[in-house]
């Protein structure tokens, strides 16, 4: 599996927020994505998942079971994307159900994914009663309940403790270590070794190659 990212721009509205972008991801590779507030984030991370259209170039996933990165992607926003009247089991259920898994993989068990996101005896209160970081942790426990070889992740260790951090890491080194693809905007570093860096800086994006 290969994503590309050819030549990327997008504009919010009249306003240029990057272009010239150009990358490709491997297997097993993740990318986080850094820079200033305002610098683009947010917008690379929805004209990814196709929530946000191109401006110029194109983006393409070569090797998964469909080329089409919105459906073989999960997309987690600073939003979590929970119904909070439904209990954790009741959302968990319903994106299970309405998602399904990508051809190449199976989602984990709702109870299970609960258990792995070290929420255990919580599954049957109601989403809003939870504290943030409860709630930040269920929304990644979508990750698990249905497979998408390609995560993208905006600021996900928001509102998290450093123990979730940890887990939270761990999550993302088994995605990659099974072949999968991680691309996470953050403004702190996710603990996890050997994935690039794609740097916003305001109408453009710069590499390095960060120990991140
Ligand atoms: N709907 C919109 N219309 C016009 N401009 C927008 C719109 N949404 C965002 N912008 C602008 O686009 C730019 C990039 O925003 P974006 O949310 O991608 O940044 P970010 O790097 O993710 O920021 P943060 O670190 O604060 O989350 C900002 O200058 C923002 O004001």
């Amino acid at each position: 599996m290969k994503l590309h990212v050819e030549d990327l721009a997008a504009r919010r509205g009249e306003d240029l927020i990057f272009q010239h972008i150009s990358l490709v991801l491997q297997a097993g590779e993740g990318l986080v994505v850094t820079g200033a507030n305002g610098s683009g984030k947010s917008t690379f991370l929805r004209v990814l998942s196709g929530l946000l259209p191109v401006d110029a170039g194109r983006v393409r996933l070569e090797g998964a079971g469909s080329d089409n990165l919105a459906e073989s992607s999960h997309y987690l926003g600073h939003r979590n994307a929970m119904k909070r009247e439904l209990t954790v089991s009741e959302n968990l259920v319903f994106w299970q159900d309405f998602m399904g898994d990508s051809p190449g993989g199976r989602g984990l068990p709702v109870e299970v994914a609960i258990d792995a996101l070290g929420l255990s005896g919580i599954g049957h209160l109601p989403f809003g009663y939870l504290s943030a970081g409860q709630q930040r942790r269920m929304a990644m426990a979508r990750l698990l309940v249905a497979f998408r070889p390609v995560w993208l992740l905006d600021e996900p260790t928001a509102a998290l403790d450093a123990s979730a951090d940890r887990m939270f890491a761990g999550l993302v080194r088994g995605h990659l270590e099974q072949g999968g693809i991680v691309v996470a905007a953050t403004h702190q570093p996710l603990g996890i070794d050997g994935v690039r860096e794609l740097r916003m800086t305001g109408f453009a994006g710069v590499f390095a190659e960060a120990g991140y």
